[in-house]
């Protein structure tokens, strides 16, 4: 499943909006930054993955430092990455 990061207050239960785009279907999985949940992307109807770090300004910059490790892999191998969709909404 692709991995989406969102830096969000709000909790992971279903049937939340994270976004705006992602509707919570149920929790994944803990981090040592946040959490994993499997979540309905309303516009393409296609389940994916958002991560949810917790909001602090230091995982803040990790998350960043994250994505942008991400999109330099992406360069690398773009067949392999081209599910991926990174953002950051608060
Ligand atoms: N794309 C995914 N599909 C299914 N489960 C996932 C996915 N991404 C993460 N998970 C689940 O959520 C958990 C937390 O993932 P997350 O990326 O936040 O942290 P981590 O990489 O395991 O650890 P750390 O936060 O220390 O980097 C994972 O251990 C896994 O169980």
């Amino acid at each position: 499943m692709n991995t989406n990061e969102i830096s969000c207050s709000s909790g992971g239960r279903a049937g939340t909006i994270l976004g705006n785009s992602y509707k919570v279907e149920s929790f994944l999985g803990e981090g040592s930054f946040g959490f994993v949940t499997k979540c309905l992307d309303i516009q393409t109807s296609k389940t994916v993955a958002v991560k949810v770090n917790k909001n602090r300004p230091r995982i803040l910059e990790q998350a960043k430092l994250e994505m942008f490790i991400l999109e330099q892999l992406r360069c690398l191998d773009p067949e392999r990455s081209s599910r991926w969709t990174l953002s950051l909404s608060s």
